[in-house]
């Protein structure tokens, strides 16, 4: 059953956890998240500050008053890695912890080309990653993506991102301390 909070016409692809309560929330808060693949390879930001701080993410923040979050997406990837792209949507997150009564709701974008010099910023350190090539022997190599350095969730839906396969999914986790541990979790992709 898809969870509390995430809503479409989604078919299940992956979920897992603990238990069959899902957190409650009251309201949402609105982020973004922005990668670029391109020529064989994505661009992920390693946080060096703030929330996510030493992990691998794509490019992005909160949806400003006024802002739509395309808006913001594109605001975010200027301020973050100094660039500008033409985003898509790719897909919808909602993230939630325990103890926190609002849920994150993270718009996540792509896009194929880019203009300007991406360049390290006070927040984000830009790097390029390969992604596995389009072969149809064996299964996908996705060993060079720094997964062991992101949030958990990442591994699940990274592939529909590349793929261009819309999806939305939710992840619960537990927090102590520094220490965010991934709870309970579901994924599903457009059904087209
Ligand atoms: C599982 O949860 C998450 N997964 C991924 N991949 N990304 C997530 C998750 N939860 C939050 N994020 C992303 C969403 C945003 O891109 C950032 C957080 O934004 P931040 O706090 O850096 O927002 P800013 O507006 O840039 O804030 P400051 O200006 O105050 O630095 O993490």
């Amino acid at each position: 059953m898809i969870p509390p909070g995430i809503e479409g016409n989604l078919k299940h692809v992956l979920s897992g956890g603990i238990g069959s309560e899902w957190m409650p929330f009251e309201k949402k808060k609105d982020f973004t998240n922005a990668f670029i693949i391109h020529n064989g390879r994505i661009l992920l930001g390693f946080k060096k500050r703030g929330f996510g701080k030493d992990k691998y993410n794509g490019f992005g923040g909160k949806v400003e008053e006024g802002e739509t979050s395309l808006q913001a997406a594109v605001r975010e990837l200027e301020e973050e890695a100094g660039i500008t792209a033409p985003l898509e949507h790719a897909g919808t997150l909602l993230f939630l912890s325990e103890g926190i009564d609002v849920a994150f709701e993270i718009e996540i974008y792509r896009a194929e080309e880019y203009t300007g010099t991406v360049a390290e910023t006070d927040e984000m350190r830009p790097e390029w990653f390969h992604l596995p090539s389009n072969t149809s022997s064996g299964p996908a190599d996705w060993s060079s993506i720094p997964f062991d350095q992101m949030w958990d969730t990442d591994r699940y839906w990274l592939p529909y991102l590349v793929s261009k396969t819309k999806f939305a999914g939710r992840a619960d986790f537990r927090q102590e301390g520094d220490v965010w541990t991934l709870h309970k979790w579901w994924f599903g992709v457009t059904d087209v």
